[in-house]
């Protein structure tokens, strides 16, 4: 593997998660921020994106055309939408860098397209790069196995600002996927993602989601495990977006030498049970 600093794309630069990539990148060692992308027609195409980010100049001037700024990169860090990170995926394939996805609200069909990139790209996907909520899932899975689901019911309960285009989250779904695994089910066929009017009883042995919007709240996530009598929560709470910036940088250094494929957060952090 190189010495050499790892050259990143960061896309969507001017987002919330793009400014934050940006101050990170500027502040660690190890990787350097070479182009930074927004879509054409964007107020920001053409600013210093260390300005947007509240850097001061940083020489690297936000542009539009994703496959130019991926020719001389090594990675691409993607925080944007389902349909331009689908975009994203078939470029960095063709100009074989690293793609970091962190979107979310991905549908089935664009999961679909995503993994047939990584058969030519190292793709890292997750809903949520931090540490934390990583850990959170490893933890829901192994309370899930433990539980019996005649007597303990699962609900996941999200809260994020009032900007946040999709729901359940990205995060609530990883974990309701993790609990999912730890019961040996199939979450797409025993998730309950709303309720509303005589709903009648809960059903044994699914898994409930409740979304909340409001504010500038980062992100707060817990899997609560309801039985008779008690409760037991397990919960993560997002302070600042550098958790997941930093854990999305730590993700497109870690792949820079592997081969391509579809990886998670989990494969990074070692944190993976099989
Ligand atoms: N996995 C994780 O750990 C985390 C995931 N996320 C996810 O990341 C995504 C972005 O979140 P956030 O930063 O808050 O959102 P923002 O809306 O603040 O930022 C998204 C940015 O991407 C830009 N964008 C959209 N389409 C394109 C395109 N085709 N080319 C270039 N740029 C584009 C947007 O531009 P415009 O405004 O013009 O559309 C915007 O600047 C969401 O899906 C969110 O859920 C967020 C935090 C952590
Ligand atoms: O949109 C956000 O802000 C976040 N999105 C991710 C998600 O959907 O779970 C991760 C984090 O919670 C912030």
């Amino acid at each position: 593997m190189s010495d050499a600093a790892m050259k990143l794309v960061v896309v969507g630069a001017a987002g919330r998660m793009g400014q934050t990539l940006i101050r990170l990148i500027h502040s660690i060692e190890g990787v350097t921020l070479h182009a930074a992308v927004e879509r054409a027609g964007s107020p920001f195409v053409g600013k210093d994106a260390g300005e947007i980010a509240g850097l001061g100049p940083a020489g690297v001037i936000i542009g539009d055309d994703p496959l130019n700024a991926f020719l001389h990169a090594e990675g691409v860090l993607d925080f944007t939408s389902p349909g331009a990170t689908v975009e994203f995926s078939g470029l960095a394939a063709q100009a074989r860098i690293v793609h970091v996805v962190g979107t979310t609200g991905c549908s089935e069909d664009d999961n679909a397209k995503i993994a047939a990139a990584a058969r030519h790209a190292r793709i890292v996907k997750s809903g949520n790069m931090s540490l934390g909520v990583n850990l959170l899932s490893v933890l829901a899975e192994q309370a899930a196995r433990a539980l019996d689901p005649d007597d303990w019911d699962i609900e996941i309960l999200e809260m994020h600002h009032k900007h946040k285009v999709d729901a359940p989250s990205g995060t609530a779904l990883l974990l309701g996927e993790a609990a999912a695994k730890g019961r040996n089910i199939d979450l797409a066929s025993k998730s309950v993602r709303v309720r509303d009017g005589h709903t009648g009883a809960r059903e044994a042995g699914t898994i409930g989601f409740a979304t909340l919007r409001g504010g500038s709240v980062i992100g707060e996530h817990s899997v609560l495990f309801a039985g008779e009598g008690e409760i037991v929560t397990l919960s993560h709470s997002a302070a600042d977006r550098s958790i997941f910036a930093r854990g999305a940088i730590k993700a497109a250094l870690w792949a820079r030498d592997k081969k391509p494929g579809l990886y998670s957060m989990l494969d990074v952090l070692g944190l993976s049970s099989q």
